[in-house]
């Protein structure tokens, strides 16, 4: 799919509920006011592939499923997943540059409605301490960095990562990937379990092409007026 033409289309909103009446409803409401509805583990998980289906009725397809196993397997994965015709499928760029050749080989076989696949770098829930923990003792940039240069060369065509990357990544890499921006956060919004957030006009300035939203839309007493200020106030 090619880059967002306006800033309402810039706008993914994540539906993240394991209620498919909900979701179909949040589907409904949130359409009109943004590029793509994403649906990721738990309404897939507690629906299947009709969750994207259902969706997919409406707006095109964020499918957020995070693929992260042996190559044979996520190529399988990718596989059985293109009949849903998601835009956007995410794996995670720790899998490896053989996982990501192998999920890109798959997901040629949709010809030209294959989805764009994002490589997901470090999880905007982990902060330099957690990342630490996990054995990486790099700061999250350079960690960012380094598998976004992995996920790239094995053939995603974008990354998922955090607003306090976006900057540097473009500054690395340049215009050519895709930068998918969760971990946003209007201001005055509760972070919750997200560490590195900036707003979603920063997040856009420092050259992210989508923004990922969702509890400070979904959880709003209107959030199809809570889409529509978010990108109101982009850039
Ligand atoms: O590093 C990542 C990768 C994916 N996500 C997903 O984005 C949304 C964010 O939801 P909020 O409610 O706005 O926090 C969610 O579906 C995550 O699974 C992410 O946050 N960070």
């Amino acid at each position: 799919m090619g880059r967002p033409a306006s800033a309402r289309e810039r706008l993914i909103v994540a539906i993240d509920t394991a209620d498919p009446a909900r979701a179909a409803a949040l589907a409904d409401s949130l359409a009109p006011a943004c590029g793509l509805l994403k649906v990721g583990l738990e309404l897939f998980d507690a629906v299947g592939p009709a969750a994207p289906a259902t969706v997919s009725a409406r707006a095109p397809v964020f499918l957020d499923l995070k693929l992260h196993d042996i190559p044979n397997t996520v190529a399988g994965a990718v596989g059985a997943l293109l009949p849903l015709r998601p835009a956007m499928l995410t794996l995670h760029a720790a899998g490896g540059a053989a996982m990501i050749e192998a999920a890109r080989h798959a997901a040629e076989r949709a010809g030209a409605a294959r989805p764009l696949l994002l490589a997901v770098t470090v999880l905007t829930s982990l902060d330099a301490a957690a990342l630490a923990a996990t054995g990486v003792s790099d700061p999250p940039a350079a960690q960012v960095l380094r598998l976004a240069r992995l996920a790239l060369s094995a053939g995603a065509d974008g990354l998922v990562c955090s607003p306090r990357e976006v900057a540097a990544l473009r500054d690395a890499l340049g215009a050519a990937p895709a930068l998918v921006v969760p971990g946003i956060r209007p201001a005055g919004s509760a972070t919750g379990d997200q560490a590195r957030t900036a707003t979603p006009a920063e997040a856009v300035a420092a050259g992210a092409d989508w923004i990922v939203v969702g509890r400070p839309v979904t959880g709003a007493a209107d959030p199809a007026a809570a889409a529509a200020a978010i990108v109101a106030g982009l850039p």
